[in-house]
């Protein structure tokens, strides 16, 4: 099982290219199966999501090619499709949900394996079903597989008003691409305004779907009675490249991170101003520069819904939280179980002590390399961080974490300059 190995202390320099978003290229991937025409995606990350997602769709009879080091795909689901998500794929990843929607809505009916909690939340999905069901599926969860199908005699989902319970980013996502085959109007309210689905819909509306809202709690999908194929560029991922800026706040130094968009990261990039950091965007991309994490004064924040602090970030900055000056306050309100990092960055000498969703963290710490174990993706990515700053050797153990959602993590922190290597 690989691990990396860090030695920690080298202040970052240089130029990062930003990969694609995960959350993004991921139900972008599931739309093609709303068309028999060939899809083209460009900017795909090389993740293991995405290589799961590949192997997921290939399995329901997509026809899937890579051209190119840079991440351009054809996805062509053309043929009859066998419409299940078997559980050994969908245990390993939760957004397997997102061939539920298309499914349906494509070949009026579907076989998908629960996916079950993970480590940061029980994470249920009765939302994607409740959305479905509304639009006239019928659902039934047996032997732990979602099994929808329409009425005897119907060939389309048809349009609903649909309030989901709270925001939910996949389940925005699986009732959008639903809904652009459904008969009539689909309503979504409560709608997720994450910049994915904002991309997701970009897409979709290219294939010929009838989308407006996007990025607005309200979303009027009418639906059309096929859709065509598209070209399609992923969108930036934001999570890597607040990762990165994170990185370089709290080992000091600076960087130019090409392609990113600060204005899909506004709440942690006003947090890393606050703290002392240089940070300016534009459109091609972030500069950051630091004197260093112990120069930075620690941020309090709360996790919400986009446009606020995105829970995805939640725990790399309060990796930089522990060596900047200060005490902080990081409450965590969308997943009950996110602090995993909390006890492996204790390992490395943070001060940190969790109050029910609120961790309360001792700033000011000099952190010193130890062995730690990667528990979620996001923990793994705060564990790296300190493993930066950390004095001598920090090894995390358990990267497959790390690798299902970050491209090539470790060659773009060499390229900054960071002592890090992938060790067996
Ligand atoms: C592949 C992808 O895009 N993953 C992102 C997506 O996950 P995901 O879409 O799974 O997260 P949601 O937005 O759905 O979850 C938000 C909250 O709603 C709850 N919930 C959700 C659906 C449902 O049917 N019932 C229910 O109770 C969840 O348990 C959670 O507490 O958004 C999360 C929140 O920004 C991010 O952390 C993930 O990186
Ligand atoms: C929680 C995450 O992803 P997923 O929803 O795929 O588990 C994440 O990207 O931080």
């Amino acid at each position: 099982m690989d691990r990396l190995l860090i030695r920690g202390g080298q202040r970052l320099h240089g130029e990062v290219l930003v990969s694609g978003a995960k959350n993004a290229a991921l139900p972008e991937l599931c739309a093609a199966l709303l068309t028999d025409q060939p899809v083209m995606l460009r900017n795909v990350p090389r993740l293991r999501d995405v290589a799961t997602m590949r192997t997921l769709l290939e399995r329901m009879g997509v026809q899937v090619q890579t051209h190119d080091e840079r991440g351009g795909m054809t996805l062509h689901a053309a043929a009859a499709l066998d419409p299940v998500a078997p559980y050994e794929l969908v245990k390993t990843m939760r957004a397997s949900v997102l061939v539920l929607g298309p499914l349906v809505a494509r070949c009026g009916q579907a076989r998908v394996s629960l996916p079950g909690g993970c480590a940061i939340g029980s994470r249920p999905v009765d939302q994607h079903i409740k959305g479905l069901q509304a639009m006239g599926a019928e659902i039934a969860v047996e032997h732990g597989y979602i099994e929808a199908s329409l009425p005897a005699g119907r060939s389309r989902l048809r349009g609903a008003r649909i309030t989901t319970d709270m925001v939910t980013v996949t389940g925005t996502e699986n009732l959008m691409m639903a809904a652009t085959l459904a008969e009539g109007e689909t309503v979504l309210e409560n709608a997720a305004q994450e910049p994915e689905v904002v991309d997701l819909a970009e897409m979709l509306i290219r294939m010929g779907a009838r989308i407006e809202g996007h990025g607005t709690s309200r979303i009027r999908i009418e639906g059309v009675p096929a859709l065509g194929g598209t070209e399609h560029t992923v969108v930036a991922d934001r999570i890597e490249t607040g990762t990165f800026l994170c990185a370089v706040a709290a080992t000091g130094g600076e960087a130019w991170l090409r392609g990113g968009r600060g204005d899909h990261l506004d709440a942690v990039i006003d947090k890393l101003r606050e703290a002392g950091a240089t940070v300016e965007a534009d459109a091609t991309g972030i500069r950051v520069r630091s004197p260093g994490g112990a120069a930075l004064r620690a941020q309090s924040f709360r996790t919400t819904e986009y446009p606020g602090f995105p829970t995805d970030m939640q725990a790399q900055f309060m990796a930089l939280n522990c060596v900047a000056q200060g005490p902080s306050a990081v409450t965590e309100t969308i997943f009950e179980n996110r602090f995993m990092h909390v006890q492996e960055l204790a390992r490395l000498g943070a001060r940190i002590h969790i109050d029910g969703r609120t961790a309360v963290v001792e700033g000011g710490q000099r952190l010193t390399g130890a062995a730690v174990m990667a528990t979620d993706l996001r923990a793994s990515a705060s564990l790296v961080i300190a493993g930066l700053v950390a004095d001598g050797e920090t090894v995390v153990d358990r990267i497959y974490h790390l690798d299902r959602g970050y491209d090539r993590m470790e060659r773009k922190l060499r390229a900054l300059g960071a002592d890090i290597e992938r060790i067996a």
